[in-house]
């Protein structure tokens, strides 16, 4: 059963055809009306707003009376996909009027949370606090969609199922990390939520740390839910940040430009941002990971809208091989060995590492051996957000973000957004990769920004 809730005039029936249209458009197999019938019937829609006592009263008898008359249990999932500002107004409407006791309700009551969870630390540890009064630890989901996706999984298996990969992944092989998030689109038609937020966080606070954490953690001693999110809270403990918050960190502001052969305003002319906005639209940074495995090693992340085009990706950079006993002309075209995880699209894993050019002479050239999920494999990735809501209904907390992790990952950002108050973000054209000032951060140390 899916039950419905918004301000928006519709009943039972608008709800159900607009589900059946998405579904159907988004189906990723041939559609089957005789399944859909299945569940046809058991979507409903209560309409109201979240400061209404009543409209709650409604959405708790309908809920039971779905419990009584198709006998599917007090079982129930509230998911905030809702304004970040609404979640303490409806938490304390779910408290209110008993929704979330599952010892009343006579089943378990889950919640599951959106990101961004919380402005600031002390925000996030406000609505943490404000959760665990209505819902125990245990029924707490925060999602992070990143986290659902296929390619983020796979960091931790390719990590931890090979034996390649582990004794190079540390300071003594590994030069640098370069972590990107690049979108083509701009804020769309989210200029309220993004102004009031930016980049930093919008996605480097979850999606990004999340990233970097899986990255540098050290082996779980089990795939359990506690373990990895013990690792990946030591790891995210451990981030250092650049002594100069202003040397090792850049922020950006789309201008006018052109993305993907179309014309793309100005984040300044988006509807609904102020004139004058200073919210950054791109961020990059430099973080330090203070512990034995990535001591000395740079953690390069960035994200942006309005870039040259969508794509994630981590890319480990190796340091380059101690002694070359080639002649230097023939050597001049390699780079770095690097092992570039594709997060999205052509999701995948590349190397890349130098080879001989066919021929006479003993010239060399960078190459890449490329993994793709299309060709490896006949089997179909679930969407992030499929996987994870089948995660929130058999109860499987692993692939979400802990309190403690993202109190943590607050840590983090506050610094940043607090040397970064009154500073105007750099402002780079729409359709290229970010202001010239996130190139010069790497050139100053003797590095460049990977060709994602
Ligand atoms: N959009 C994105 O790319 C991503 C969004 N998120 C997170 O997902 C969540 C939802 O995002 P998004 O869909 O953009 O959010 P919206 O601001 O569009 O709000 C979602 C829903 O909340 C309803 N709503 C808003 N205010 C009220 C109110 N006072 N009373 C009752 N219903 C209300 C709206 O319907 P109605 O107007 O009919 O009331 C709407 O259906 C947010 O927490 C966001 O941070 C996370 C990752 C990506
Ligand atoms: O969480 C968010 O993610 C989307 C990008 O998600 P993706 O799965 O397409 O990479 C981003 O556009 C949005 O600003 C942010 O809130």
């Amino acid at each position: 059963m899916v039950l419905g809730f918004a301000r928006r005039d519709w009943d039972h029936g608008t709800f159900e055809q607009m589900a059946y249209e998405h579904a159907k458009a988004h189906a990723r197999t041939p559609w089957r009306e005789e399944v859909w019938a299945r569940l046809a019937g058991n979507l409903k829609f209560v309409g109201g707003a979240f400061d209404d006592d009543a409209a709650f009263d409604t959405l708790d008898r309908t809920l039971n009376e779905l419990r009584d008359t198709h006998g599917i249990g007090g079982n129930a999932a509230f998911y905030f996909s809702i304004p970040p500002a609404a979640f303490p107004t409806v938490l304390k409407q779910l408290a209110r009027t008993g929704m979330a006791d599952n010892e009343k309700c006579g089943g378990w009551r889950r919640v599951v949370v959106e990101k961004p969870f919380g402005t600031d630390l002390s925000s996030a540890k406000e609505l943490n606090d404000l959760v665990d009064d209505v819902f125990t630890g245990q029924d707490v989901f925060r999602i992070d969609h990143y986290l659902g996706k296929e390619t983020v999984q796979n960091i931790m298996a390719l990590r931890f199922a090979n034996s390649l990969f582990e004794p190079v992944w540390n300071s003594k092989y590994v030069d640098s990390v370069q972590i990107t998030m690049a979108e083509d689109v701009g804020i769309g038609t989210r200029a309220g939520f993004y102004d009031a937020t930016g980049t930093a966080r919008d996605v480097l606070q979850n999606h990004l740390l999340q990233l970097l954490a899986l990255v540098a953690m050290e082996e779980p001693t089990s795939f359990d839910a506690t373990e990895i999110r013990a690792e990946k809270l030591k790891v995210l403990r451990a981030i250092s940040l650049p002594r100069d918050i202003h040397e090792g960190t850049v922020r950006g502001q789309y201008l006018q430009g052109w993305v993907g052969g179309e014309r793309a305003k100005g984040y300044l002319d988006e509807e609904g941002v102020p004139k004058k906005s200073t919210t950054e639209t791109y961020v990059a940074v430099r973080l330090g990971i203070q512990n034995r495995r990535w001591a000395g090693v740079p953690f390069y992340i960035r994200a942006g809208k309005r870039l040259p085009r969508r794509v994630t990706e981590v890319a480990v950079l190796f340091k380059k091989a101690p002694h070359l006993p080639f002649n230097p002309t023939d050597v001049e075209a390699l780079g770095h060995n690097q092992l570039v995880i594709r997060v999205q699209p052509d999701e995948g894993v590349v190397l890349k590492f130098g080879s001989k050019v066919p021929g006479t002479t003993m010239e060399l050239r960078d190459i890449a051996m490329d993994f793709q999920y299309g060709e490896a494999f006949t089997e179909q990735s679930p969407e992030a957000y499929e996987r994870l809501v089948l995660d929130v209904l058999i109860g499987d907390r692993t692939l979400f973000p802990d309190a403690a992790e993202v109190e943590q990952s607050w840590q983090v950002i506050d610094p940043l957004e607090e040397a970064w108050q009154g500073h105007k973000p750099e402002p780079y054209r729409s359709g290229e990769w970010g202001p010239r000032a996130a190139d010069e951060m790497l050139a100053r140390e003797g590095r460049h920004w990977r060709r994602a």
